[in-house]
C-alpha cells in the first residue's frame, strides 16, 4: 500500500505520516527533507540562488541516506527549500530516489507537495492535509521557538504566506490536490483528533478496495 500526504507547510502531513508508517509498519519518507538538504546547502557554500545549474549540481550531488532531519527543521532552510524546489531541474534530480522509495515492495508513506499527482499518482491512499495559514503559522511558530529560534508569530506566518504562494504558484509539481485525494482540513483538530481522521480516511479507502 502506498500512502501519499500533500500539503502545505506546517499543516500536519509529517506527524501524520510518522504514525501511519508505525501503524502500517510501512517505511517512511518526508520528501521535504531532500529539498530542505539542497537549500541547507546552497546556503552553507554561499551559492546564488539564481545560479541554476549550481542549484541542480547540488541536487545531484546529494545522498539521501545522509539526511539530519533534526538540523534541516530550522525555519530559514523552508524558505531556501522552496526556493529551489520551484526549479524543473532540481526537481529532475530528486525524482528518482523519490519514486523508488514509493514502490519497494510492501509500500510506503511519503509525504511533500507532489506525491499523490506526480511521484505516486497510483497510490492507494491519496490524503490532502491542510489548515488555515494562521493555524498552521501558530504550529509552526510553537515548534520553531521550541528548538530555540527567536521568531515572532508574525514573521512565521508571513513566510509561510510567501511559501504558500511559492509552492501553490510554480509551474513544475505545483502543491495541489490530486482529483483522488481525499481532503483533511485539520484546522480545528488536535494531533489526536487528527491522526484519527487519518486513519478513518485510511480505512475508507481500504474499504473501497483501494488499499493492497
Ligand atoms: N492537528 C494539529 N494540531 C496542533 N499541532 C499540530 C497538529 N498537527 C501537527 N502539529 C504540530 O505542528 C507542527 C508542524 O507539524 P508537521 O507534522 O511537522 O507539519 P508538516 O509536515 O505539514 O510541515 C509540529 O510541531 C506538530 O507537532
Ligand atoms: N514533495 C515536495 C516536498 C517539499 N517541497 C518543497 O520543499 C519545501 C520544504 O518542504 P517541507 O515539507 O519540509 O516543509 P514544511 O511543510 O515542513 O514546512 C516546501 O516549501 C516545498 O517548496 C516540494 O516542492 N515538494
Amino acid at each position: 500500500m502506498i500512502i501519499a500526504l500533500d500539503g502545505p507547510a506546517a499543516s500536519g502531513k509529517g506527524t501524520i505520516a510518522r504514525r501511519l508508517a508505525a501503524h502500517f509498519r510501512l517505511p517512511h519518507l518526508d520528501t521535504g527533507l531532500l529539498y530542505r538538504a539542497v537549500g541547507a546547502k546552497a546556503l552553507a557554500e554561499h551559492v546564488n540562488f539564481e545560479d541554476v545549474a549550481a542549484l541542480e549540481r547540488l541536487a545531484g550531488a546529494l545522498d539521501p541516506a545522509a539526511l539530519d532531519p533534526e538540523s534541516l527543521k530550522a525555519g530559514a532552510i523552508g524558505e531556501a527549500a522552496s526556493r529551489v524546489a520551484a526549479l524543473p531541474g532540481v526537481r529532475a534530480k530528486l525524482l528518482t530516489v523519490q519514486q523508488d522509495f514509493a514502490h519497494q515492495p510492501g509500500g510506503a508513506v511519503l509525504d511533500g507537495r507532489d506525491i499523490g499527482t506526480v511521484i505516486a499518482p497510483q497510490a492507494e491512499v491519496k490524503i490532502f492535509v491542510t489548515a488555515t495559514p494562521e493555524a498552521r503559522a501558530a504550529r509552526r511558530h510553537a515548534e520553531l521557538v521550541g528548538r530555540g529560534e527567536a521568531v515572532t508569530f508574525e514573521q512565521v506566518l508571513a513566510d509561510i504566506a510567501k511559501r504558500d504562494e511559492r509552492d501553490s504558484g510554480r509551474a513544475s509539481a505545483p502543491l495541489l490536490r490530486a482529483d483522488d485525494a481525499e481532503i483533511l482540513d485539520n484546522t480545528h483538530l488536535g494531533v489526536e483528533e487528527s491522526w484519527q481522521a487519518a486513519l478513518a480516511i485510511v480505512a475508507r479507502r481500504q474499504g473501497l478496495g483501494g488499499a493492497r
